[in-house]
């Protein structure tokens, strides 16, 4: 790591707050200054001024494009980055065609190397500096996943993923076995570098009580791990766990009676919660991902984030690939933005600050990481992407043209794509540099 500091001079944008909580939320500098030093973020103001009080510190010049905080992405399959795209069917017909024959493929070690590569490649590519990983069902090729990831500097949440039923024989593991590989891997990759580790059953259609029971004991003899799975994202398969967990008062209370459901777990989707499922999430603070993409490409249905937001329950995005469509974080904004639009009165008016913080803090606060990354506060770690259409681009002409700094954002997530980044860093370093 460079600990020469560098001024970064940009238009900057980023969300120290919560635009659900805070008008103010949305914090812009048009000839902004960013002091960087050590990978870490030492101050931020308006260029001139920092360069006043610096002015021996090298400058770079980011001029013509829009510097944001590095996207978080709070769900998202490493083993589906080559079955994009497996659209018209609904999820458990899109698991068993799809998702789970490719998922099976990632036994093969060299196999499940290139498709590392290719996933942590292009989560960088896509501005993603931080991510929370579904990983295999194969101990080896997690451990691959953390490898590859950390030759990149990715900040990577991900663990083993279990069941063991319901899904294709050679996926299927024992209690005792998730339990054994899950504890050697997150011995040697939590809180190794950027890397933590996720205890993550599939979802409990696939998990019988045993199952989950010991992805609960894990967590309590390592108590600063995450938690991650599904939940209520299909109606066939929210009818399948009731009869699969008679005794369960829903599908939250499959994950809730093993100890799965706190302060740092993360369940995807909830598209069809119960109102008891949303009091119990918000009263133990944990975090629904929301997937838009994937819950409209599997036709899963409208997320309904008003009442998330009303029950008190903290919201993140993720890119879901690959039931989603890609890993770009600009697309899931805008997809989210859609449907809450399409859902009319009940729908809630995102603005593009809202976006923003969706993208970036909000998976921060998901992953309690909210005191590393997320925004451009002080004493956080530079992970940041630039976006900077290329000349010729209808990107390029909005940024040229536009009248208010709030005109690039808006612009920014309606058609901005990850050819428009032109560059990445994590921890103050370039991890991605548009040719
Ligand atoms: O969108 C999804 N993708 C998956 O791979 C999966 N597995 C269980 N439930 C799931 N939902
Ligand atoms: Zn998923």
């Amino acid at each position: 790591m460079t600990s020469t500091p560098t001024l970064y001079r940009a238009t900057f944008m980023h969300t120290p707050t919560s635009p659900f909580a805070d008008p103010h939320a949305l914090h812009t500098s048009a000839d902004g200054g960013v002091l960087v030093e050590g990978g870490l973020i030492r101050a931020t103001g308006t260029y001139a001024d920092l360069k006043a009080t610096h002015p021996e510190v090298a400058v770079q010049d980011l001029r013509g494009g829009l510097l944001l905080a590095g996207f978080i992405d709070t769900h998202v399959h490493f083993p589906q980055v080559r079955v994009v795209g497996g659209l018209g069917m609904p999820l458990l017909e899109w698991l068993e065609r799809n998702a789970l024959p490719e998922e099976a493929r990632l036994a093969d070690q060299t196999y499940a190397r290139a498709v590392a590569q290719e996933f942590t490649r292009a989560l960088v590519q896509s501005g993603t500096t931080t991510a929370l990983v579904f990983g295999s069902h194969f101990a080896p090729a997690v451990d691959l996943l953390f490898e590859e990831a950390s030759r990149l500097g990715l900040r990577t949440v991900a663990g083993l993923v279990v069941g063991d039923r319901l899904l294709r024989p050679e996926l299927h593991t024992t209690p005792q076995r998730a339990y054994d590989e899950g504890l050697a891997l997150a011995q040697k990759w939590h809180g190794v570098g950027r890397n933590l580790y996720a205890v993550t059953p599939r979802f409990s259609l696939s998990a019988s009580e045993g199952l989950l029971e010991a992805c609960g004991a894990l967590m309590r003899q390592m108590p600063d791990l995450r938690f991650t799975s599904h939940i209520n994202e299909n109606d066939a398969e929210i009818a399948t766990v009731r009869e699969l967990f008679p005794d369960a008062p829903d599908y939250l209370g499959t994950y809730e009676q093993a100890g799965l459901v706190g302060r740092r777990s993360v369940l995807a989707h909830n598209v069809h919660p119960t109102d008891r499922e949303l009091g119990v999430m918000a009263a133990h603070d944990c975090t629904a991902a929301h997937c838009p993409c994937s819950n409209s490409a599997l036709g899963s249905g409208f997320f309904p984030l008003g009442r998330h937001l009303a029950a008190g329950v903290h919201v993140s995005l993720g890119t879901d690939v690959g039931g989603g469509t890609g890993f770009s974080m600009l697309k899931e904004g805008l997809q989210a933005y859609f449907m809450q639009q399409l859902l009319g009165p009940e729908g809630v008016p995102l603005t593009p600050a809202h976006l923003l913080y969706l993208a970036t803090l909000a998976g921060a606060q998901a992953l309690d990481l909210q005191d590393q990354v997320g925004d451009f506060s002080v004493g956080k770690q530079f992970d940041a992407a630039l976006v900077k259409p290329a000349a010729g681009t209808p990107l390029r002409a909005v940024f040229d043209h536009a009248d208010s700094e709030d005109r690039l954002l808006a612009a920014t997530f309606a058609s901005g794509t990850s050819a428009d980044l032109a560059a990445v860093w994590m921890g103050g370093e370039v991890v991605y540099s548009r040719a």
